[in-house]
């Protein structure tokens, strides 16, 4: 997709606040620090949309990126930062919840983690979970430029098998946002999981 326009729309924690339309979503989560908001800064082309930060813990509620009125990114707080205190943790595990089983134009979740290590169990919980709830899943491998190509069919096998990997209904890509490799790829899965894709 050529992304022209985007506006972070809408900051919600609660359904409440979550925007009225009828746009698909797309939602992003993973560990904090992993790179979310820098992959969602990459679809769109632009570099400080989504605030990215060293730091984890910085995206603390669901971001609603509105792209083209066609879509909405829905960038969602990390898991696992253990300075958030616990009473946080909860909180955060409730809207992430809540958001995920109840979100009725909810077309696809792209799970990010490490490329470097294998996924944490947090990671691996993520990913049950959401293939529980039946939600389409790219498990978006991050942070692909500190590895060497050479190393890319481990990497992706050790994810794999960590995550018990069901490709039935999931997808693997390799991703950076520093080469910007795997973009394409990304964007291609997301439109394939459009309701109104061409050449259905
Ligand atoms: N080398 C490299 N660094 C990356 C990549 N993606 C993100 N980073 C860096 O990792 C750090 C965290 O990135 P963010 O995009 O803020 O991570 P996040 O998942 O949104 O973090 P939270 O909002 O805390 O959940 C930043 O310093 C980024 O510059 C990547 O593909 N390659
Ligand atoms: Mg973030």
């Amino acid at each position: 997709m050529e992304v022209h326009n985007v506006t972070m729309e809408i900051s919600a924690v609660s359904p409440a606040q979550y925007p009225v339309t009828n746009l698909p979503e797309i939602a992003l989560v993973g560990r904090s620090n992993v790179g979310k908001s820098s992959l969602t800064n990459t679809l769109i082309n632009r570099k400080g949309l989504a605030r990215t930060s060293a730091q984890p813990g910085k995206t603390q509620t669901l971001n609603f990126y509105n792209v083209e009125d066609a879509l909405y990114f829905v960038d969602v707080p990390g898991y696992g930062y253990a300075k958030v205190s616990k009473k946080q943790r909860e909180a955060f595990g409730e809207m992430i919840e809540t958001y995920i089983t109840s979100r009725a134009q909810l077309r696809g979740v792209v799970s990010l983690v490490d490329a470097r290590h294998a996924p944490s169990e947090e990671d691996i919980m993520m990913y049950e979970w959401l293939h529980y709830y039946k939600v389409p899943i790219l498990v978006v491998a991050t942070k692909a430029d500190k590895i060497a190509r050479g190393k890319f069919n481990h990497a992706e096998s050790v994810i794999k098998k960590a995550l018990n990997f069901d490709s039935e209904d999931s997808d693997f890509q390799f991703f950076s946002s520093q080469t910007k490799y795997g973009k394409d790829e990304v964007w291609q899965w997301i439109e394939n999981h459009m309701p109104n894709k061409k050449n259905a």
